[in-house]
This record gives structure tokens, sequence and C-alpha cells, in this order.
């Protein structure tokens, strides 16, 4: 693999430790921050105290405060900031792109879908950066917490591109002994399970903190993948793509870890903490937050049944009870499963 270029904007938890993985397979990789103190803390300390405790970064990675700076003559970008800022961050890279007049590869590592819209993460790239300045769009997804990468727990990807080749090149630039990604083109059924696999996390923590063990987790996590290959079907994925690593396996992850913000959040709202604490004091985004109230929308848009990203719903915007609506989803008619 050659030496390429590396753009990565965003300097959180997950920005950042991309940023780790590419320079330790020897790429050049400038990390853009809009915050001046975090560039310095990065370079001259090689930390991410915010996002990333005292975990050491690559000295490879430097972190720049101007775009421009980062992308100017960069081969391959990588989009980590949250879904709100997607926009005003594409629309940013495509003020440098047309000043310096190249094309770059676009891969977004971002796991939400646009409230209002509906859009998926690369459908809002796409409307947002013009064709010729796209040497390719995809996405990166499945289960790797930053916390776990940035300390090199073994952590499979996915690159999904409908481009194949693409998600190669991605998967030689980012694959190594540790660090192993794959490729799928189902583009629509990868961002969907990246997506929705947090609004069962969310579920998960709620359950945790109501004390329940594995049973009441398994039939979540099952019931949960159901609904939300329900929704991604209706939308054209491949129905495969749900058993795989953006599927069941982030699921999993995401739903099992205390690493991951979605069931942190889970916790402390099943133990009653208000939305407005659990969010200011996560400190970082939870994805899922938002998801929950764009699935449960798709839901009835798309008259798809999805019973438990509804309850949860009720929980995280109506103040529900979770153990009423964990009453009210035990006590639903009996059914058949496979349907
Ligand atoms: N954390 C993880 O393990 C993983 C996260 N993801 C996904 O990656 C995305 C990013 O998550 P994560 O890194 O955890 O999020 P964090 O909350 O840790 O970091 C978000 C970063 O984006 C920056 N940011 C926010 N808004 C803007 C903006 N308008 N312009 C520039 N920078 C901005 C933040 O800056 P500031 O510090 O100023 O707020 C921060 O550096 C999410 O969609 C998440 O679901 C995917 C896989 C793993
Ligand atoms: O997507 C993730 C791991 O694959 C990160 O999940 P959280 O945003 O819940 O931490």
């Amino acid at each position: 693999m050659s030496r390429e270029i590396i753009a990565v904007l965003g300097a959180g938890s997950w920005g950042t430790a991309l940023a780790n993985v590419a320079a330790e397979n020897g790429h050049i990789v400038r990390l853009w921050s809009h915050r001046a103190e975090q560039v310095d803390e990065i370079n001259e300390t090689h930390r991410n105290t915010k996002y990333l405790g005292e975990h050491p970064i690559n000295e490879g990675v430097i972190a720049v405060a101007d775009m421009k700076q980062v992308v100017a003559d960069a081969d391959l970008v990588l989009s980590v900031v949250p879904t709100k800022a997607t926009r005003e961050v594409a629309r940013q890279l495509v003020t440098i792109l047309k000043e310096t007049n190249h094309k770059v590869v676009v891969m977004a590592a971002t796991k939400g879908i646009e409230p209002v819209t509906y859009k998926r993460i690369s459908e809002m790239l796409a409307e947002e950066i013009p064709c010729k300045y796209l040497g390719g769009l995809g996405i990166i997804a499945g289960p790797s917490h930053a916390e776990g990468v940035i300390k090199h727990d073994p952590t499979l990807i996915t690159a999904v591109s409908s481009d194949l080749a693409v998600a190669k090149y991605v998967q030689n630039v980012l694959s190594n002994q540790i660090f192993r990604v794959y490729t799928n083109t189902d583009v629509v059924g990868s961002e969907i399970g990246a997506a929705l696999k947090n609004v069962i996390a969310i579920g998960a923590g709620a359950l945790e903190s109501l004390g329940y063990d594995a049973n009441a987790k398994a039939a979540l996590f099952t019931r949960g993948l159901a609904e939300i290959s329900r929704l991604g079907q209706a939308f054209g994925a491949n129905p495969i793509t749900f058993m795989g690593l953006a599927g069941v396996g982030d699921l999993f992850a995401t739903a099992t870890s205390v690493y991951s913000r979605n069931y942190r959040a889970g916790v402390q709202l099943g133990q009653g903490k208000q939305l407005s604490d659990v969010v200011a004091d996560m400190g970082m985004v939870i994805e899922g937050i938002s998801t929950t109230k764009v699935a449960h929308e798709l839901a009835q848009k798309k008259h798809v049944e999805m019973p438990i990203t509804s309850a949860m719903y009720r929980v995280i915007y109506d103040n529900e009870d979770v153990k009423n609506v964990m009453q009210l989803l035990m006590g639903r008619p009996v059914s058949q499963e496979g349907k």
C-alpha cells in the first residue's frame, strides 16, 4: 500500500482513534480540530485527554486547526463529526476543494440519520459535495469503540461503498494485524444498521438499570435487530447486512459495553435521570437520542412495526417509566418469528 495523505475531520473519540490507526499504518495523517487548545494538546503531549484520557496517540498524527491545511493535498477524507455537524463540515470541505480543485475519496464514520429530512450520512454528503470533487464516497461501520481501538483491542470494521473499488481502497489503507477491515457494497443497510443499533443500546442500558440479566438482553437484541432489519429492508437494504459487522456486530458491541455512550445514557435514563442532565454530563455525542425520534417517525412513515423503537421513543421523549414500557412490550399479542 502506498503512503496516503489522510485528512480526519473531527477530533473527538472516534476521529482521534481512526487517525491513530492510519498513522500506525504509516500514512501521513492530519487531524482537524476546530478547537485551538486541543490542537496544541495533541501535538505537544500526544494525548486527547477530553476524549481518550491518558491513552498515547501516535506521533504521526498531526492536529491542525485550519481545515485547508488538512485537506489541501489529501487523498482520503474521513468525516468523523456528529450527525448534526455533518452538513456544516461538508460545506467547509467543499469550499476548500473548490479552491484547490482536486478530488478526494470521502468516507463517513458517523452513525446517525438527519432529523426532518431522514437522510443517511452518505446521502447528506452526496448532496453537499459536487461529484467533480468526489473520487469516491462511502462509510465505515462496525463494532469499534474508540476506547478499544486506541488500546489495540482486536477490532473488525467494514468499509462500505456502492463502488467496491472504493471500499477496497479504504480496506487497504486502514487494515493492519489488529484492525481488520472488510468490505461491503450495501450502503443503505450498513448505514441503517449503524444508526439504529444505538436505539437498542439505550434500551439495553435501561434494562441494566432495572437489574435484568441475559435473558432480557438477548430478547432485546434479537427483537431489536429484527425491527432494524424490517426498516432497512423497507429502504431496499440487503437483510444479510444485518447479520454482519454493521448489524449484529455493532449492536452487540454497543449494547453490552460500558464504553458506549448510548448504553450509559440508557442506564442513566433507566435510573430516572433527566434527559438534559444525561446529555450534559456525557460531554460526548449520544447519537441514539436523536436517532430514536428519527427511527420512530420513519417506522410510521413506512408502516414498519418497530415496537421497541417506539417504546424507547416514549421513554426518551415522553418521560415514560422503563418498567411500564417493558411490561407493555411483554403484554403485546403473542406472535410468530420470522415475519
Ligand atoms: N466513539 C466511538 O467509539 C465511535 C463513534 N462513532 C460515531 O462517530 C461520530 C463521532 O463520534 P465521537 O467521536 O464519539 O464523538 P465525540 O463527541 O467524541 O466527538 C465529536 C467531535 O466532533 C467535534 N465537532 C462537533 N461539532 C463540530 C463542528 N460543527 N465542527 C467541527 N467539529 C465539530 C467535537 O468538537 P468539540 O470537542 O468542540 O465538541 C468533537 O471533537 C458519531 O456519529 C458516532 O456515532 C462511530 C464509531 C465509534
Ligand atoms: O458505534 C460505536 C461503537 O461501534 C460507539 O457507540 P457509542 O456512540 O454508543 O459510544
